[in-house]
């Protein structure tokens, strides 16, 4: 398939691009599982003794979070247990100097690549291969290697550049995240395959819906696109309240489509049969879907029988897939419905996979296990394309010869 770390000649000089696109508050960079993920990548390089610099983006210009690479250093060095050294330069004589004064083994971190006007436009490799900023930093190295799964979406120059200039390589998150994301397409399970989406975006929803129908034998559905389908079934909910904008919109592009899946796809498909408000207390209340009548409140999660639906269904399967959460699970009160698919997806040995970075956030809230899952994707945009069959630029260029 790519080209892996596992094919890498001993003691090169090598360019890696990771994905640390990270939260940021008030100008601090927030630790989160990109930093623990690409430090085994990272720490596997040093200790082969290769001189490893490290390129990264954070933010887009003009927004708060594009913020200086500094503070990574800092978060990365603790992850790696191993000196991070950071350069405030992208490729200009700093950064070659300090590239080149590297020896075996050590780390050095450039700039963020977004500082650097011929990152970002979206171009085919062959032009972003061509751009000052690829062709001044590659004749500095032996081998470049993409451990950006996360951000392999996008075609910029420091993911889809390199790799036509230099030998390239997939780094172990690349892989990991590769393989388990695609699994869904690409293997064949001996049992039952469930597909657990929800989320805000019913569009993500239909797309996978389409891409992955004949591979999916139950999809089971929450979230704002599940009201939308609970709607296109004749129920009085999936629609927008004083203030709101989650639905209508969603509703009018998407209403013919959502119809025709129920209709064609309508045995494989489970929408929730109760679900759960704020009652006049701030309390969680629940309502059987069957039993409302009027459209006078916003439904935050699904109920405490659709979990116990969508429980043995879990508990059934080979393999399960998660993209998009049941409800607004940020707050505990509707929490419900995403623990609960996640705690049964935990206590059973199937293979799973949960990605989107909202919905993966949960496992932590919530007090489990990464290790119970077969996979945690800290992907948002990359998860849903490779769950979509939508190509991935990055993805591309490693496979090409
Ligand atoms: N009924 C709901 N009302 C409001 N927000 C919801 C509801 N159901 C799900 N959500 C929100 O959807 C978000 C996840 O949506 P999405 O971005 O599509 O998925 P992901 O980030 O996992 O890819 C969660 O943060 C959750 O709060
Ligand atoms: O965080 C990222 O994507 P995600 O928000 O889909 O997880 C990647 O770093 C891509 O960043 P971008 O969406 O600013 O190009």
């Amino acid at each position: 398939m790519f080209n892996t770390l596992d094919d890498l000649t001993p003691e090169q000089r090598v360019l890696v691009r990771l994905d640390l696109n990270s939260p940021v508050e008030d100008g601090e960079v927030q630790d989160n599982r990109r930093f623990d993920r690409h430090a085994e990548t990272v720490r596997e390089l040093a200790d082969a003794g290769h001189r490893v610099v490290l390129m990264a983006h954070q933010g887009r210009p003009g927004g708060d979070d594009f913020v200086s690479l500094e503070q990574h250093a800092d978060i990365l060095t603790d992850h790696v247990g191993r000196d991070v050294q950071f350069v405030a330069d992208t490729y200009g004589e700093v950064a070659i100097d300090a590239i080149e004064s590297l020896s075996a083994g050590e780390i050095l971190l450039l700039e963020n690549t977004r500082m650097c006007d011929e990152e970002l436009p979206e171009e085919d490799p062959e032009v972003k291969a061509d751009t000052e900023f690829v062709q001044t930093l590659a004749p500095h190295f032996d081998a470049y290697i993409n451990d950006a799964y996360s951000a392999a979406h996008r075609s910029h120059a420091s993911l889809v550049g390199f790799a036509l200039e230099l030998p390239a390589y997939a780094g172990r998150v690349m892989e990991t995240e590769y393989e388990a994301n695609s699994s869904i397409a690409t293997r064949e399970f001996d049992g039952q395959v469930t597909m657990v989406v929800g989320g805000t975006k019913a569009t993500d929803v239909i797309n996978v819906m389409n891409n992955l129908g004949d591979k999916v034998d139950q999809f089971l559905l929450g979230g704002i696109a599940g009201e939308l389908f609970l709607r296109a079934a004749g129920h009085e909910v999936g629609f927008d309240l004083d203030g709101m904008d989650f639905f209508d919109d969603q509703w009018e592009a998407n209403r013919e489509t959502i119809e025709a899946l129920l209709d064609e796809r309508g045995d494989q498909i489970k929408l929730a049969v109760d679900l759960a408000y704020e009652d006049d207390t701030d309390e969680r209340g629940e309502i059987a879907v069957a039993n409302i009548t009027t459209k006078d409140r916003a439904y935050l999660d699904v109920g405490t029988m659709t979990v116990d639906e969508y429980e043995p269904i879990i508990r059934d399967s080979e393999a399960v897939f998660v993209k998009g959460a049941l409800g607004l699970f940020e707050d505990e009160r509707f929490a419900t419905g995403t623990v609960g698919v996640l705690e049964a997806i935990s206590e059973t040995d199937c293979f799973s996979v949960v990605g989107g970075g909202d919905t993966s956030r949960a496992i932590e809230m919530y007090g489990m296990d990464e290790a119970d899952f077969g996979h945690v994707s800290i992907a948002g945009g990359a998860y849903i394309r490779a769950l979509t069959g939508a190509p991935l630029a990055g993805v591309e260029v490693l496979t090409q010869d």
